[in-house]
């Protein structure tokens, strides 16, 4: 099976995780718009869904589920995402599509994360991909410099054109590579309250409750 095909069957799979009646929290990427696609076919049972980017909005729109912004909202039963990486722990690394902050703030709602992944996205030790960080653009090369001294390299994530990608909230992103992030819960607070971090990638706090993962053999379950 390929990666996409993986991809597919979680999403798929993720439907038993909705609450008929209720909202949903929706995350962003690859692996959630086939999540959204299989959504489509339950929309007339469900309450909505919460977004946490514009490419997810649009998603849901154009499939006709109604989208209610998170600050109407004070608690979701669940939240729905991927993740660059995994551990055996729940913890995850988000952000690769620099959506990561409404990503937090819609997954700070739910009572339940559920991780949808293919199984590459599985590690021992996160770190592999690199972090993504939203921050305040005046503060940048200030918190390269606190990166390095933590071992890692950080560097602004560009466009195609060469000019610095913004999320959806207008902001710079560093990626930071090197980095072994033995205590996921520590190095997240740390990192979240230097001054110009917005979100830090690392979800510790909000781990996953448990993980859909796509392996050749089928969906695993795996609880945290
Ligand atoms: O954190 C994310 C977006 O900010 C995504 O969940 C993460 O990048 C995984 O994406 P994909 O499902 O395309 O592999």
């Amino acid at each position: 099976m390929t990666q996409d095909e993986l991809k597919a069957l979680v999403g798929q799979a993720a439907l038993a995780h909705v609450v008929p009646g209720e909202l949903v929290g929706v995350g962003t990427g690859s692996t959630v718009n086939h999540f959204i696609d299989a959504l489509a076919g339950m929309k007339d049972r469900i309450a909505g869904a919460v977004s946490s980017s514009d490419a997810s909005t649009a998603r849901l729109l154009a499939h006709g589920i109604r989208v209610l912004d998170a600050a109407e909202v004070t608690q979701l039963p669940v939240y729905i995402d991927g993740a660059d990486e995994i551990d055996g722990r729940g913890h995850m690394v988000k952000g690769g599509g620099a959506a990561l902050t409404r990503e937090k703030i819609v997954a700070d709602l739910a009572e339940r994360f559920v991780c949808i992944a293919d199984a590459s996205k599985q590690v021992a030790v996160l770190g592999g991909f690199p972090l993504p960080v939203e921050v305040i653009a005046m503060a940048a090369p200030r918190l390269v410099r606190r990166f390095a001294a933590l071992g890692g390299s950080a560097t602004l994530r560009l466009k195609a054109d060469g000019q610095p990608l913004l999320t959806d909230n207008g902001h710079p992103l560093l990626d930071v590579r090197g980095l072994q992030i033995t205590d996921p819960l520590a190095m997240e607070a740390e990192i979240s309250q230097w001054p110009g971090v917005v979100t830090c990638g690392i979800f510790a706090r909000h781990r996953a409750s448990l993980c859909l993962l796509g392996t050749p053999a089928g969906v695993q379950t795996l609880v945290f």
